[in-house]
């Protein structure tokens, strides 16, 4: 397998309180240095609390944001030195709410047509058949095209948005809730459009979500954040039903949805540090019932578990310790 993405050393900071003069008040550090690899046709899972930091590194990688540091590299080719246009076909976002990101005043064909126009210059004959194509795999009547963007429903509408993302030639996908906003039913019919376009097409996707149950059902491999920080990452059965870092315990505990009802051990904090005064040590110590003096003098890296499994804690949940 190759790589379809690497990123090194990936980070973000927010100055916040910026002044006319001097130093701004102070540096949200959104994501923290971030190295990952993601094979080629490989569905890499996102999951951690809202304000982990999941969106601001989505948007980095495709392009919505800039890095502080960092590189980003894309099936070999380093983001600073790739033509831009080729970066941004290669990997492309589709929303949790893609009607809401589309123009109202324009038809969906109009919609299609942009990428085909501006990415791949292709004649407009060429143009109406591709999206042909692509309508017919994504089951969407071409019916539909001349259609405006409110007249969809919910599953609809994410399949124009996945038709968007494949017009742009995409090979990465990032599918930022793609179905948290859907019926149990239609759920289940886009995460099938899905696997098959995956199958088919040789795509790769990173899969943002909150609901554990459907991370670990889609995910080859799991990267699970905390307050801007991959804190453990690997097969998702392994992270799920195994978990060493006490966060991701703490998670696997308290399923289905991150965030909701995540239990809180007796006398310890729930919420996330405050990112504008961050703790010294790990991140989670505060939280975490394993804590041990060393969390809080030093920051730990993660650290081979065993079978590629990797856990940034100094005193990791024993192996063999199932979640329950
Ligand atoms: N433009 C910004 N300026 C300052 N801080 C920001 C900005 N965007 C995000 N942040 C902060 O960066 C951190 C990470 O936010 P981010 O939106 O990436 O988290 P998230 O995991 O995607 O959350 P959610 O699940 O709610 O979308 C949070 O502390 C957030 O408040």
């Amino acid at each position: 397998m190759s790589a379809a993405l690497k990123l090194e050393n990936l980070t973000k900071d927010f100055p916040v309180g910026k002044r006319m003069f001097g130093p701004p008040r102070g540096v949200v550090h959104a994501v923290r240095p971030v190295t990952l690899t993601v094979e080629t046709g490989e569905t890499l899972g996102i999951v951690g609390e809202s304000g982990c930091g999941k969106s601001t590194l989505a948007r980095m990688l495709v392009g919505l944001l800039s890095p502080t540091d960092g590189t980003i590299e894309i099936e070999g080719a380093a983001l600073d030195n790739a033509d831009p246009s080729e970066f941004g076909r290669k990997i492309q976002y589709v929303f949790q709410d893609p009607i809401s990101s589309l123009n109202p005043r324009k038809t969906i064909r109009q919609v299609m047509e942009a990428p085909l126009k501006h990415l791949h210059s292709m004649p407009k004959a060429r143009r109406r058949e591709r999206i042909a194509e692509i309508f017919d795999a994504v089951n969407l009547r071409e019916e539909f095209l001349d259609r405006y963007p409110h007249e969809f429903s919910g599953g609809q509408a994410q399949r124009i948005g996945i038709a968007r993302a494949l017009a742009a030639e995409a090979r990465i996908l990032i599918l930022d809730e793609p179905v948290s906003a859907l019926d149990v039913s239609v759920q289940a019919q886009v995460l099938n459009l899905l696997a098959r376009l995956k199958a088919e097409l040789g795509l790769t996707y990173l899969f943002i979500s909150h609901d554990l149950a459907v991370v670990e059902a889609v995910s080859d491999r799991v990267a699970v954040l905390y307050f801007g920080a991959v804190v453990e990452v690997g097969r998702a059965e392994d992270v799920f039903r195994a978990p060493r870092h006490p966060y991701t315990k703490l998670l696997a505990d308290s399923a289905p949805v991150v965030g909701r009802d995540l239990k809180a051990p007796e006398g310890r904090e729930t919420e996330l540090p405050d990112p504008l005064n961050p703790p010294t040590g790990c991140a989670f110590r505060a939280r975490c019932p394993r804590a041990v003096d060393r969390c809080a003098a030093e920051d730990p890296p993660l650290m081979e578990m065993g079978s590629g499994q990797l856990a940034a804690c100094f005193n990791p949940v024993p192996e063999g310790e199932a979640a329950k």
